[in-house]
């Protein structure tokens, strides 16, 4: 039988445990987990991310601030938004929603971010942290982030075994590599422009798919016994959600397979609320 990855169930666990720490931290030591997430343009789905966060902060206990920006605003306009969060001392955590406006180049504004409130691990000091396998304290990007975590709460072994990822974002893919590499998987990076595609994701013992095209992957894709991750978050013309994996013909292939919705998405969101936390406590006791 093939297990399916309950994301949506280990998300509810882990952010009823994030609700617990921060009254804890409330009431112990009188802190208050702070996150700002910023969004420029009106893009419909980045609307309803940015509130679906703000909302799940709030229910949690986390101080929350939503900055909407129209769709020109200047980049000077943006970064001293930014330089405002970076000194504000009731916040700890800062989201800028991607994608941004074409007038916003997305690496200076990254860059602006400290990187002790850079809850998307995108700052290259704390990408570098993750590439270099260092110890102690920093921020990984929380989709890669959440899908470790479920990949350890179904027991999966990544030893010694082949993941490929499809996919070479900032945001997935390049922190995927460094983390599934840092676990001892065999880590192989591929695209939607790799030659014969079907040929490596064959060769998968772990498959990580996060291209944005819908149902790119199918089951003569997929080895037998493959574990397969869909990152993909495609709205269909009917109002539907669905995955980069052809989600039922791959199931009865893959050993355990994440669905769409109820899978990698509410990891996000759960871990995104974690690490808020994580950032609050290390920038009170490092
Ligand atoms: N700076 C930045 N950081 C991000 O982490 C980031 C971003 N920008 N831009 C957009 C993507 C996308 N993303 C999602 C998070 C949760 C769901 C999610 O909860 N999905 C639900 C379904 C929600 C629905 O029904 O629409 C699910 O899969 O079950 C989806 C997508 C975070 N992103």
């Amino acid at each position: 039988m093939t297990t399916i990855i309950d994301g949506k169930a280990l998300a509810k666990k882990i952010n009823a445990q994030t609700q617990e720490l921060v009254a804890q931290l409330r009431e112990k030591q009188n802190i208050i987990p702070g996150i700002a997430v910023v969004i420029a343009g009106d893009d419909a789905a980045s609307l309803i991310y940015t509130r679906n966060k703000h909302n799940k902060a709030i229910k949690l206990g986390i101080n929350s601030i939503l900055k909407k920006f129209p769709a020109n605003v200047s980049q000077d306009e943006l970064l001293t938004e930014i330089e405002k969060l970076n000194n504000d001392d009731t916040i700890d955590a800062i989201l800028v929603q991607q994608p941004l406006p074409p007038q916003l180049d997305p690496e200076v504004i990254t860059n602006a971010i400290v990187p002790a409130k850079d809850v998307d691990g995108l700052n290259p000091l704390n990408l570098g942290k993750l590439f270099a396998n260092q110890h102690g304290n920093y921020p990984v990007a929380c989709t890669p982030r959440g899908i470790m975590r479920m990949l350890a709460e179904y027991n999966i072994d990544l030893q010694g075994k082949n993941a490929v990822i499809v996919g070479r974002s900032i945001l997935v893919g390049k922190p995927l590599l460094a983390l599934l590499n840092n676990a001892n998987a065999t880590v192989t990076m591929a695209g939607r422009n790799t030659r014969d595609l079907s040929a490596l994701t064959k060769t998968a013992d772990i498959l990580i798919v996060a291209t944005g095209v819908p149902h790119l992957i199918k089951a003569t894709d997929v080895k037998p016994g493959a574990v397969v991750i869909d990152v993909g978050i495609n709205r269909l013309s009917d109002g539907k959600l669905t995955g980069d994996v052809d989600f039922e013909a791959v199931k009865a292939k893959a050993q355990a397979i994440t669905p769409v919705p109820g899978g990698v998405g509410p990891m996000t969101i759960a871990t995104l609320m974690e690490q808020t936390v994580d950032l609050a406590q290390w920038r009170h006791h490092g």
